[in-house]
Formats: structure tokens, sequence, C-alpha cells
């Protein structure tokens, strides 16, 4: 019993007392000069092999791989932790980046082999045991590919291209592009930027699938609505999302469907192609480009040969008015609909420009939205900042444009759906089958089974705002149902009546 006693003790004792030890070297930094001791142990007993990646080539040309493993190295968390390293400020305000030291070591790791590099004067040395060499070099170098190439594509400073008309230099001349338009600052429901934002995330992860499907690997996105309602904005919050550089095609400097293909042609991989206000250009009947011109330049058959990964943006005021072709899936794959504020907007509003999430005034603001009023979020936005210094004031002034401008809009721009020839009934009918059309062929999507991903290729109508008025429509439609079927049953049992009266 006292030896069992004795050795639980002695045990016990060990174990706090390296504990201890343990405790002191973390504490007083030892850790770092036992581990270094350890490595010379450690190289003792392994074989190593060295691979250099030299900054240039015999021909004096910069080595790319160099460039790949120095972003990579820096990057990793290992540089931070080394003895000594250096700081540089970065290209964004504020930002300090960390950049190796020459005869730097930087252990990292990967498949559970510990592999060093060294920099030397020109020179990037790969140090990795014989052992794993086999292993782990080449997917390890491929890692390294990829994750520099992530990297160059995060800090790559986007681009805003414009067309231009002299064609010396190029059709394209380019600026910097810093719109700060997120996804986030929107005002739009949320629900709608998640469905924006997976299936971006879709698209981008969708490169084989297409090819497969022989199809170009492009997205086309429809956004229309009225003037100030965001659509440019959401223009710049997408670029921004995708860190696509943005070509902005103004259609009144091209001359002719040649002109058009050109443009594409030089316009480069990761980008997003814009052209705005197309409703209104088609609506000028203009002269120099076709209305196949157009249409194969949305299909992007020639950018097949060249690249792709390609999203385009349409912008419209209104699509009734427009070429159906135009609009037919796959030539514009998602519609989103940029409605006048409603109350959940002008709350994202309230909080981006004036940092409100609630006021007192709010209840009554709600209310004025459910009377029917509402004005552009451009509109809305100008008056927050207008009275930024003061949010009771631009929560009045708000209150007061909508009271006064804002009244009867919504009601407006509904009344304009129900324009055109025909009853009221025959309308309602009529859209209660567009409902089910729409319905339908949102039942229809196809779907890619890509790394366990669903990719969706369909047509698909984005916009909360159309859904609630859906809604609205089947339950019309439906009270139009029982009353035509009460009218039925109403002139059958007359009819009934009057015979067996006859008899
Ligand atoms: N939904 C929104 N969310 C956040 N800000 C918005 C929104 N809509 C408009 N704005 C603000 O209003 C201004 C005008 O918006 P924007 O230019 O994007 O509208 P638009 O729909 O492109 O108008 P137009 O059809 O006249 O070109 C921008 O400064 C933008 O910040
Ligand atoms: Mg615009």
């Amino acid at each position: 019993m006292t030896i069992l006693f004795n050795l639980f003790l002695l045990l016990f004792v060990t174990f706090i007392v390296l504990f201890l030890f343990r405790v002191v070297l973390i504490k007083t930094g030892l850790i770092y000069v036992v581990k270094k001791k350890w490595r010379l142990v450690e190289d003792c007993f392994h074989v190593y092999q060295f691979f250099k990646v030299p900054r240039f080539s015999e021909s004096m040309q910069r080595n790319k791989l160099h460039h790949k493993v120095w972003v990579y190295l820096n990057s990793l968390t290992s540089v931070e932790d080394s003895d000594f390293t250096n700081l540089f400020t970065g290209k964004k305000p504020n930002e300090i980046v960390l950049g190796l030291d020459p005869n730097q070591i930087i252990e990292d790791d990967f498949l559970g082999a510990k592999i060093f590099w060294i920099n030397e004067d020109d020179n990037l040395v790969l140090k990795i045991r014989k052992a794993d060499k086999r292993r782990i070099l080449r997917p390890y170098l491929q890692h390294i590919h990829s994750v520099s190439d992530d990297l160059e594509d995060q800090k790559r400073d986007l681009k805003l291209y414009m067309n231009v008309v002299d064609s010396q230099k190029g059709r394209w001349r380019s600026v910097p592009f810093t719109h700060p338009s997120t996804l986030e600052t929107m005002a739009m429901e949320s629900d709608l930027k998640n469905k924006v934002k997976s299936d971006l995330e879709n698209f981008l992860k969708a490169k084989q699938y297409y090819q497969r499907l022989g199809r170009v690997w492009k997205r086309s996105y429809l956004l229309y609505g009225p003037s100030g309602t965001g659509k440019s904005s959401f223009i710049a919050a997408l670029a921004n999302f995708l860190s696509y550089d943005v070509y902005d095609i103004d259609l009144s400097k091209v001359s002719d469907d040649s002109d058009l293909k050109l443009l594409l042609l030089q316009s480069t991989a990761k980008s997003v192609i814009v052209i705005e206000d197309l409703d209104r250009y088609l609506s000028e009947k203009p002269t120099g480009m076709s209305l196949s011109g157009i249409l194969n330049f949305m299909d992007g058959i020639l950018t097949s040969s060249c690249g792709e990964e390609r999203v385009m943006v349409i912008t419209m005021n209104g699509k009734d008015q427009v070429e159906q072709s135009i609009l037919r899936p796959g030539r514009i794959d998602v519609h989103i609909h940029f409605p006048l504020c409603d109350f959940t907007a002008f709350k994202t509003l309230a909080n981006n420009y004036l940092g409100l999430k609630d006021h007192k005034l709010f209840p009554q603001v709600e209310e004025i939205f459910q009377k029917g009023s509402s004005l552009s979020p451009a509109e809305i936005g100008e008056l927050m900042m207008a009275n930024r210094s003061s949010p009771s004031r631009a929560l009045k002034s708000v209150i007061n444009a909508l009271q006064t401008e804002g009244d009867g809009r919504v009601g407006r721009s509904r009344k304009s759906l129900d324009e055109g020839g025909g009853g009221h009934a025959a309308k309602e009918f009529k859209k209660l089958y567009g409902l089910l059309r729409v319905k339908s062929s949102r039942k229809s999507q196809s779907f890619d089974l890509n790394d366990g991903q669903k990719e969706e290729l369909d047509c698909v109508e984005f916009g909360a705002k159309d859904l609630v008025w859906d809604e609205a429509v089947v339950s019309r439609g439906l009270k139009l149902v029982q009353f035509a079927l009460c009218a039925l049953v109403s002139s059958v049992s007359g009819r009934l009546l009057l015979l067996s009266l006859c008899f």
C-alpha cells in the first residue's frame, strides 16, 4: 500500500515539476532556445534536400515562381512568430504588412510534414526532409501557386474601364475603381442579398460545370427599377464582392456591331461588363448597331475563345417595353427588381446615413410607408445626408417629403402594371396566369452537382417585393374564382328552377 502511495506521489510531483518547467520556458521565452537546439538535434538524424528558387532566371528575367513563393511566405502566421522580421506600410491607409528579413528562416507545415524556407539575398531556399520530398513536394508547390494567386486577386487594385472613340491605343481607358459600395451598404432585403451572394459564389465555383455543358462561363444580371433605387451602386457592390474590374460600355460611343465585338474581345476575364439604361438606348432607335449585334454581345460568343469568367450587368428603368428576346433565360440569368424605398430599406438607410437603429419617429415613418407613400432611396439618402447633424430633423424632413412628394407614388407605379386594354377580371386572370407560369418555370430549374454544391442555371427572378405582390394577386385571383363559381352555380340552379316550373 505504502509503495503504491509513494509511486503515486512520485508521479504527481514529476507531473507538477514538468508543468512548472513548461510554464517557465514559455514565460521566459526559453522555449524558443530549446526549440532551436531541438531542431539541431533533429537535423543530425534527418537527411534534408534543398531547392533554390532564384529571383531572376538565367536570361535575367524575373522568375514568377519566386514572386509567388514570396507572396505566400509573407502571408504565413509563422512570419509573425519568428525571431526577427520587417514591418512595412501597406497600400491601404493604416495597413501594416510583414516582410521577410534577409537570412530569416520560416517554418511551414504541409500534409503533416515540416518545411523550412530560408530567405537568401536573391534566392528563396526550400529545405525539406528527403523522406517527405516524394510525397509532398509537388502538391506543396501547387498549394503555393493557388494560395498566392488568391492573395494577389484579393489585393489587386480594381479598375474601371470606359470605352473611347479613338482606337489608336485600344478601345478602353482605365481609371482606378474605388467605389465604396458593398452589398452590406445596399438598402435591400437581406434575403435578396444572400441570394445574390450565393448565386455569385456558385458561379465562381462552376468553371468545370459550364465547360461540361459547353456554355460560356458567364452570368448575366438584369437590374430594373426607377431612377435612384441603387442599380449603379449595386454594380459597384458586385464588383467589390467579386474583386472584378468593371467595363462600363457607353453604347453611344459604339459605331456598329463589329465595334461592339471588338470591345468584348479587348476586355479581360474576371470582369463585370456593364450596359446601363439599355431600354432608353433601344427606344431611341439606334442607327449603328443592330438588335442581333446586341444579342450576340450578350451571349458572349466571342469570349468563349479567350478566357471567360465574366459577369454581365444590364440596367433598365422598366423591362416591359424591351424586345423579349433580350430577356430570355440564358441571355439574362437573374432579374433583380429595384423598388422604391420601403420601411425596411428606410431603416438600413437610417442606420447607414444617421447611425440610427431605432428612433421615436420610426413608427410614424412606418405608417406613412404603409399608406403607400414612397421615395427613391437616393432621395431619402440625400435628405438624411443634408441633415445628418440632427437625426430628428433628418427624419422629420423625410416624413415631410414622403407626405408631400412621395404621396401615391407606389400607387401610381402599381397602377402602371394594370395599363392596357381588357376588363378588370380579364386582367386579374392574366396576372394569376402569369404567376402560375412563373411558379412552374421556377420548378423546372436545372441543377449541377458540383463538389456537392447545387448550381442554378435557369432564369431566376429575385425581389422580395415581387413575391408580396404575387401573394396579393393569388388571393385576389382565388376570390375571383370563388365569385365565378358562385355565379355559375346560381345561374345553373336558376335555370333548373325555371325548367322545373315549366314542367
Ligand atoms: N438601395 C440603395 N441602398 C443604398 N443606397 C442607395 C440605394 N439606392 C440608391 N442609393 C443611393 O442613391 C444614390 C443614387 O443611386 P444609384 O445611382 O445607384 O441609382 P440608380 O438606380 O443607378 O439610378 P439611375 O437609374 O438614375 O441611374 C447613390 O449615391 C446611392 O448611394
Ligand atoms: Mg444608375
